[in-house]
């Protein structure tokens, strides 16, 4: 009898060893029939993804050493990753067609990973992470100020911050020392997206609230990256109080931001309607301005989320995208001369001319062919990163050219980085041609090959936007300044095959993991003013 809690106790040990070493067996024997890289049974795919993520610079975003295995091992469309316990299970889709079939096909939900990913820090309110009716709620309000014929409306902001951040930079090139370009093009990408989430009236009554929202945003997108890449939870510690406080001053600026902008509209009050609210702040607060009830709660969380993440997501990678275009003009003489013939011909040789004719004719944007082509191609090479999505429970299978594959649980990731590397898909892939996008009305790739802004439902709602920020800003920098990238570790050969981009830029030619993937900083840039 004395023995029975031991025999109990022993008893459940040995059940619980038990069903795990069945869990392990089932999950690992799986990966057996399936596509996939080489799969050991201890570590499931997570040893050759830690050997691929070393030949990387450290923090490198996880599609760069997809991409490569992929091309290694040579991969088919879809393929199995098999992360667990570590991380998820996922089916990667490499292919333009197989992308297609969760994100056109089945328009599936985007995975619960990513909302995990945004809680305690853009939060789980974020419209990137919700699904279902609070998706539609959201998406009802923050779509239509992002819509392209509402994007014209911000022209104007768009160019008189594309002045300042210009200005700035003539500073800048008369001191002739070296800066790191990313600061300058994150201010000039979060002042257009802070004047457009928040309205120009917000902003300037709140120079400092702007810069305590802009440097939180920057310091949490580098603490988020770590946390992802790192495993020890002791060492995780000290990130995780850094994030907490970041986030906990900017929900304080925020909040008052609310408060104070509930109590004007509150003073408009029934003279608020749909149409006069065009910021996504007033558009949010619009129904309980008309109903004349209080902020509760839920909107309240909704709110903080959704500033913190529209803010970071319009942000982040507008301006990583800036710096690659940047860094790209420095690199690529031949571009660069290209872009500055367009301006000249579509604008004027001169600047105060073109100016000008932004402010009075932007519709001449439109005519920016090779421009555009550019940005394109810069999108091309540095995707964002791979977009996650949750099969519904009920699919256990799925068809994809007369094959029969298991989903078992398992998450889709869409590769954009591979297809966007695929020679199958965009021939020559290494070489840098913005010609290949052209003509921009019917490129010569199929639609499902170029997907930068993903597509289907949950496709970006700020390509618009951010594709104008970028086309205006270079009309406006491309002829006044030659931009001088100082790169660091320049290989002698490419570190791997799948792109040759590092030989000329160093590094930075890899992506690093933060909310996406982008430039690895301090990006370091003489600016001077061009001679042209
Ligand atoms: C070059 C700049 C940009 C790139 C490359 C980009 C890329 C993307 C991608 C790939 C997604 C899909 C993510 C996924 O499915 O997991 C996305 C979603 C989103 N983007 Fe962008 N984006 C850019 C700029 C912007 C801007 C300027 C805004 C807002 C002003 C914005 C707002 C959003 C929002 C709200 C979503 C979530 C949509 C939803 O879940 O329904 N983005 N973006």
């Amino acid at each position: 009898m004395a023995n029975t809690p031991l025999l109990a106790v022993a008893t459940l040990a040995i059940a619980y060893a038990g069903y795990w070493i069945f869990k392990v067996i089932a999950i690992r024997r799986f990966y057996r029939n399936v596509p996939g890289p080489p799969h050991t049974f201890l570590l499931g795919h997570a040893k050759v993804l830690g050997e691929y993520q070393a030949k990387f610079p450290a923090m490198t975003s996880i599609q760069s050493a997809l991409t490569q295995m992929k091309h290694d091992f040579d991969l088919p469309d879809i393929w199995y990753l098999d992360l667990w316990p570590f991380g998820p299970q996922i089916v990667i889709c490499s292919s333009p067609d197989s992308a297609a079939i969760p994100s056109t096909i089945n328009a599936m939900d985007i995975a619960s990973d990513v909302t995990a990913f945004f809680d305690k820090n853009l939060g789980t309110g974020f419209i990137e992470a919700q699904n279902g009716p609070t998706w539609k709620e959201l998406l009802h309000i923050i779509a239509p100020p992002l819509t392209p014929s509402a994007t014209r409306a911000y022209h104007a902001t768009i160019v008189e911050e594309a002045k300042i951040f210009h200005d700035r930079l003539q500073k800048t090139a008369l001191q002739d020392e070296p800066i790191d370009i990313f600061h300058e093009t994150g201010k000039y990408a979060f002042d257009v997206v802070s004047r457009v989430f928040f309205g120009s009236e917000v902003r300037l009554r709140s120079q400092t609230t702007y810069c305590l929202l802009y440097e939180s945003l920057l310091g949490l997108g580098e603490i988020v990256g770590e946390l992802v890449l790192m495993l020890n939870p002791v060492a995780k510690r000290p990130l995780i109080k850094e994030r907490d406080r970041l986030v906990a001053g900017m929900e304080d600026e925020i909040n008052k931001i609310i408060d104070s902008r509930f109590a004007v509209l509150q003073q408009k009050g029934s003279s608020l309607t749909k149409d006069s609210a065009t910021t996504i702040l007033d558009r949010m607060l619009l129904a309980k301005v008309q109903s004349n009830q209080p902020v509760d709660a839920r909107l309240r969380r909704l709110i903080l989320d959704n500033t913190k993440g529209v803010l970071a997501a319009g942000f982040g990678t507008t301006a990583d995208t800036i710096v690659w275009l940047l860094l790209l003009l420095s690199h690529f003489p031949e571009v660069l001369a290209k872009v500055r013939e367009e301006h000249t011909r579509v604008f004027s040789p001169s600047f105060d001319e073109t100016l000008s004719l932004l402010e009075s004719d932007p519709s001449r944007l439109k005519q920016l062919e090779y421009t555009t082509a550019f940005i394109y191609e810069t999108l091309r090479f540095f995707p964002v990163g791979p977009p996650f999505r949750e099969p519904p429970a009920s699919m256990k299978s799925f068809t994809y050219k007369n094959v029969t594959y298991p989903v078992n649980g398992h998450r889709f990731e869409i590769l954009t980085h591979a297809i966007h590397h695929d020679p199958a898909v965009f021939p020559s892939p290494k070489e840098f041609l913005p010609e290949r996008h052209l003509p921009l009305s019917n490129p010569p790739y199929s639609r499902n090959a170029y997907r930068p802004f993903e597509r289907g439902p949950r496709a970006c709602l700020g390509s618009t936007l951010a594709t104008e920020e970028m086309r205006i800003l270079l009309v406006m920098l491309a002829r006044t300044f030659d931009f001088e990238h100082l790169p660091v570790n320049v290989p002698d050969k490419p570190r791997v095959s799948h792109t040759d981009m590092d030989v000329t830029m160093g590094d930075v030619a890899f992506g690093v993991a933060r909310f996406t993937a982008g430039p690895r900083g301090p990006v370091k840039m003489r600016v001077r003013r061009s001679k042209v």
